[in-house]
């Protein structure tokens, strides 16, 4: 993987972390995930104490519930709290059933503090809503799926931030349709066989980290969040998105 890891910043000013009276560009990884899906991870997006500032407002300020939500035909709490804000008048989000209650973002000033670091990092992007996630502990997580609603178009920009414990952040790439139902048995013999194995890619996300999912990334691949028995604080999740229209 680490040959897919394209490694930005290499302006011998930005590397030495000591350019005249302007602070260091935090590190960049772009991994190409091929066919048009991309995913940039910046480790050190937000310095750690200012992490831990943001961690701690938005661990009170939030509003968290854990709605129940529709899983294959049956309802469950969701393994993880939850909070959504957005512009008004936008489109209303609903996943797994449920539908969340849009906040406005004058509720909360430090999300207009942490969208405008945003904003700032990904030249051109211009977010008007947020899902927030908290994890209590490690037996909350996120199971395989795709941010491929409608709402946010077929090439979405998803902004992930996290603060607080890090946890793995899991990518596989979303298995080919099946040709089975149509073609011949003859044909499906000699069709060349494919790799069993899904593309699988994995990030750990730290305190302060920013992870970025773009092109294709959501149509043809999954991300997960999976339970890990060792991680015992609280993450606090925020992936700003774009809703069209
Ligand atoms: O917590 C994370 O890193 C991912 C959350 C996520 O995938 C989502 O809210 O759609
Ligand atoms: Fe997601």
């Amino acid at each position: 993987m680490a040959s897919l890891l394209r490694l930005f910043g290499s302006n011998p000013k930005t590397d030495s972390g000591e350019a005249q009276g302007s602070k260091p560009e935090p590190r960049r990884e772009v991994l190409n995930l091929g066919g048009g899906s991309e995913v940039l991870h910046i480790p050190r997006f937000v310095e750690r104490e200012k992490a831990w500032e943001w961690f701690e407002l938005l661990d009170k300020g939030i509003p968290w519930t854990r709605p129940t939500i529709r899983v294959f035909g049956r309802s469950a709490l969701q393994p993880r709290e939850t909070c959504y804000v957005a512009d008004q008048g936008l489109t209303d989000l609903k996943y797994s059933g449920h539908q969340p209650h849009a906040h406005t973002w004058d509720e909360f000033p430090v999300l207009k503090n942490i969208l405008k670091a945003v904003h700032d990092a990904l030249p051109g992007s211009n977010f008007n809503s947020l899902l927030l996630n908290r994890y209590n502990a490690g037996s909350d997580y996120v199971s395989w799926h795709a941010d491929d609603e409608p709402l946010y178009g077929p090439t979405p920009e998803i902004a992930s931030v996290t603060f607080g414990c890090e946890r793995d952040f899991l990518l596989r790439k979303k298995p080919a349709k099946s040709q089975a139902a149509s073609g011949s048995r003859e044909a499906a013999r000699k069709r060349p066989k494919v790799s069993s194995t899904p593309q699988q890619h994995s990030f750990l996300l730290k305190h302060g980290s920013l992870l970025v999912m773009r092109g294709y990334t959501q149509r043809d691949w999954q991300h997960s969040l999976p339970k890990r028995a060792k991680a015992q604080s609280p993450r606090i999740n925020l992936t700003f998105r774009r809703v069209l229209a």
